[in-house]
């Protein structure tokens, strides 16, 4: 269907236009109108074209500054020089390490232990709210106590990971930044497509692109087994049937870290971590919120699978996870290509790390009841259809093989630890009597 625009500008009839010889000035007129017309709508044009970038840039900001709970800010000498001498081993043969979502649970770990082996290790981590911000701020105090530096900023300022790594030549990254748990994918989607896919890429844009290409180490997760029943889950299983949006986007990054290993040479580790708790852990995990309540006095709700059976995790302790990570990063092998160019092949690897003997959920609850010297108030309900999983259990016979990895810590042992950790964290006095809440 032609336009009224179309219409005005095309009449339909060569006919009904009566043609008049223009007198040389009017035509000089015309010309010099005809090219201002033209000019003018170029300029217009060029205007919407700026306006739409503007909007598209305050919108990538405004999105960025949503996911991250501060506005980073980075750069100048004195930047520059606490990063180069937070990256330094001090060592001989040390490593140099990039540690994503440094203040998380998992991520703070390794970083001190890195750094007590004398490797030298840059955090960063945008610090969040999708958990209390105020741990994650208390894991950085405890970092750069021990002179571990952490960037506050987001994994998609690709500015940013350029720097990085033009100041430093990075020898490997430990990715561990992510959007994490299973049920949180229902209420917000999105977060776990910012971080765990656009935020994943960002990283292995720049990586790629560095001078030297670091080795690359990153938490997948035991989720991407999802509804795979085949006990214990190998590395070789099925993992095409998740059950939550957040098992699919680490799914994915397995994906697409096999592109760049493929494309550029990145040499890539994935590890599917188990259910990992400890001292410093995630408040949104069972164990921690569970403890929360029952020393409230509130109920704690237990999920329960079809036919009334238990739930159960292969609950690993953080300890264990560390190691693993650490003989990750040590048998990495180099990535191949540098500057964006791959030179040949380099590894892809996939390790389970896990603990090899599953807990059901009441269990872990009646372990609390015992450090904690407190009944739980126990609301048992069937297993909502929101992301979770009846069972996980590891095979982590390739771990064992080629990291060394072996779990030492068990359920039991583990919760002991963190119970201890968490009421001397929270001001608990021995005696029970709180003196500061949550
Ligand atoms: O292994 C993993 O890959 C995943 O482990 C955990 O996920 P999940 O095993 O669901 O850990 P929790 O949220 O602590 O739940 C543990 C168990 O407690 C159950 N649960 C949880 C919450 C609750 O209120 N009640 C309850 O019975 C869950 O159904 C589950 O069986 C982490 O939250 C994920 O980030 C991680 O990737």
């Amino acid at each position: 269907m032609r336009t009224l625009m179309e219409d005005e500008l095309f009449p339909s009839t060569p006919g009904k236009v009566k043609i008049e010889r223009a007198h040389p000035i009017n035509r000089q007129f015309h010309r010099c109108f005809a090219s201002t017309s033209t000019m003018f709508l170029w300029a217009l044009f060029l205007i919407a074209l700026t306006a739409s970038y503007l909007s598209f840039q305050s919108f990538v900001s405004t999105s960025s500054r949503l996911f991250s709970s501060s506005s980073s800010s980075w750069g100048g000498l004195h930047w520059e020089r606490q990063i180069r001498s937070s990256a330094s081993p001090r060592r001989a043969s040390g490593l140099s390490v990039l540690v994503t979502g440094a203040a998380g649970f998992v991520g703070t770990h390794c970083s001190l232990a890195l750094h007590k082996r004398g490797d030298g290790v840059v955090g960063l981590d945008n610090f969040n709210s999708y958990y209390d911000p105020s741990l994650k701020k208390a894991r950085r105090s405890l970092l750069s106590s021990h002179s571990i530096f952490v960037i506050d900023a987001d994994l998609n300022d690709s500015h940013l990971l350029s720097k990085l790594f033009d100041i430093v030549p990075f020898s490997h990254v430990l990715h561990l930044a992510a959007q994490a748990g299973v049920r949180y994918a229902i209420e917000n989607p999105s977060s776990y497509v910012h971080s765990n896919i656009a935020g994943l890429v960002s990283l292995l844009e720049a990586a790629k692109s560095a001078d030297p290409q670091p080795a690359i180490v990153w938490a997948s997760s035991s989720s991407v087994y999802g509804l795979n029943e085949k006990v214990p889950f190998s590395e070789s299983d099925r993992t095409d049937a998740p059950a939550s949006l957040y098992a699919a986007t680490k799914k994915a990054g397995e994906e697409i870290t096999h592109t760049y290993n493929h494309i550029y040479g990145l040499s890539i580790t994935g590890l599917r971590f188990f259910t990992v708790y400890g001292p410093w852990g995630r408040p949104d995990m069972a164990y921690f919120s569970f403890t929360k309540a029952i020393l409230a006095g509130k109920p704690i709700t237990i999920y329960r699978g079809r036919d009334r059976v238990d739930l159960a995790r292969d609950f690993t302790y953080i300890d264990d996870i560390v190691r693993g990570c650490l003989a990750s990063l040590d048998t990495a092998g180099k990535s191949s290509g540098s500057g964006g160019k791959k030179r040949g092949p380099a590894p892809y690897r996939i390790f389970n790390l896990g603990n090899t003997s599953p807990v059901t959920v009441p269990t872990l609850v009646s372990i609390l009841e015992r450090y904690l010297k407190v009944k739980a108030k126990k609301n048992v309900v069937e297993m909502p259809g929101n992301g979770d999983v009846p069972f996980t259990h590891a095979n982590i016979t390739r771990a064992m093989t080629e990291l060394g990895y072996k779990p030492t810590t068990n359920l039991e042992v583990g919760l002991k630890k963190f119970v201890k950790w968490y009421l001397s964290y929270y001001g608990y006095s021995p005696r029970g009597s709180k003196t500061n809440l949550l």
